[in-house]
């Protein structure tokens, strides 16, 4: 019998040695071994969401609560601990879905009206790169939840594995979203594409015919942009804002303060904000 391959995608191979059961996970570049190979991706995502909570989250602060999947396993813990710690805290979503969470979780549920400067807000990503730019939107909630981030003292960033990247694009192949008001979203197409190259596509709905519609009532273009190009990220955000209807982008440059990522065996790797430079300063000015 020989050693199978199992799995191949970016940065990611998984083999199995059938006569000796071993099993190995090479994942950019770091080698897991048999002993936590069963560790799924659901358990990457909750480690990071565990550490980035028990580390972050504090008494009588007030958390801006992110959007996805990840974001599930953070509210899990944010509750645990309050049952157990007492903590006081006031909870401000970033979307329907983590306000249903708060609500469904027992959380006071707070708002930027009463608490225009959050303490911290804790949210997933589709991408991280090497200098903590982040892609965020997948779910198409990247609007309020920049605008939450921008509020907060630190955005901490919570994912598995598979977002850690070294360059955008590398990993997260469904292109940087882009949020604009519906009667705009044919100019905007065209501008961004003769402006930067690649293609934006409207974001269809999967249970309802036409566009997914977002939170704010708006569409939602996702930019595949040529990721054979080096892009200054912060310029090129800047530029897209400029163009009429543009409502927000996915590209958050100079934000997130840490990233956490789980890894297949249950660790967590951490990277931290490099230091900012006159080219990347933060795209909104915290409150
Ligand atoms: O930006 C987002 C939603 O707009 C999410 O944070 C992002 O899509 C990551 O989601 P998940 O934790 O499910 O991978």
């Amino acid at each position: 019998m020989e050693i199978q391959l199992l799995l191949s995608r970016d940065r990611e191979t998984c083999y199995h040695d059938p006569v000796r059961g071993f099993k190995t996970r090479l994942v950019n570049g770091r080698l897991f071994s048999s002993t936590n190979i069963g560790m799924s991706l659901e358990d990457a995502k909750k480690s990071a969401a565990y550490k980035a909570v028990n580390e972050y989250v504090k008494d009588n602060t007030v958390i801006g609560v992110g959007s996805g999947s990840t974001v599930v396993y953070a509210v899990h813990r944010i509750a645990e601990r309050v049952k157990s710690e007492g903590l006081k805290l006031v909870c401000v979503p970033t979307s329907f879905q983590a306000r249903q969470l708060i609500i469904e979780h027992g959380l006071v549920l707070g708002d930027l009206e009463s608490n225009r400067r959050l303490d911290c807000a804790i949210d997933g990503a589709d991408e991280v790169d090497a200098k903590m730019v982040l892609i965020k939107g997948g779910g198409g909630c990247l609007l309020q939840e920049k605008i939450v981030a921008s509020c907060a003292d630190r955005m901490v960033v919570i994912a598995d594995y598979t977002k850690d990247s070294s360059k955008l694009g590398q990993q997260y192949r469904k292109g940087i979203p882009i949020e604009v008001v519906p009667m705009a979203y044919v100019p905007i197409k065209a501008k961004v594409e003769q402006c930067f190259g690649g293609c934006l596509k409207l974001r269809m709905a999967v249970a309802k015919a036409g566009p997914v519609v977002t939170d704010n009532g708006n569409f939602i273009l996702d930019w595949h942009f040529d990721d054979g190009k080096e892009h200054d990220w912060d310029a090129v955000n800047r530029e897209v804002m400029m163009i009429p209807g543009v409502v927000d982008t996915g590209l958050f440059v100079g934000m997130a303060t840490k990233a956490y990522f789980g890894q297949p065996d249950g660790t967590v790797t951490e990277r931290y904000k490099a230091k900012q430079t006159a080219q990347m300063a933060p795209t909104i000015g915290r409150a």
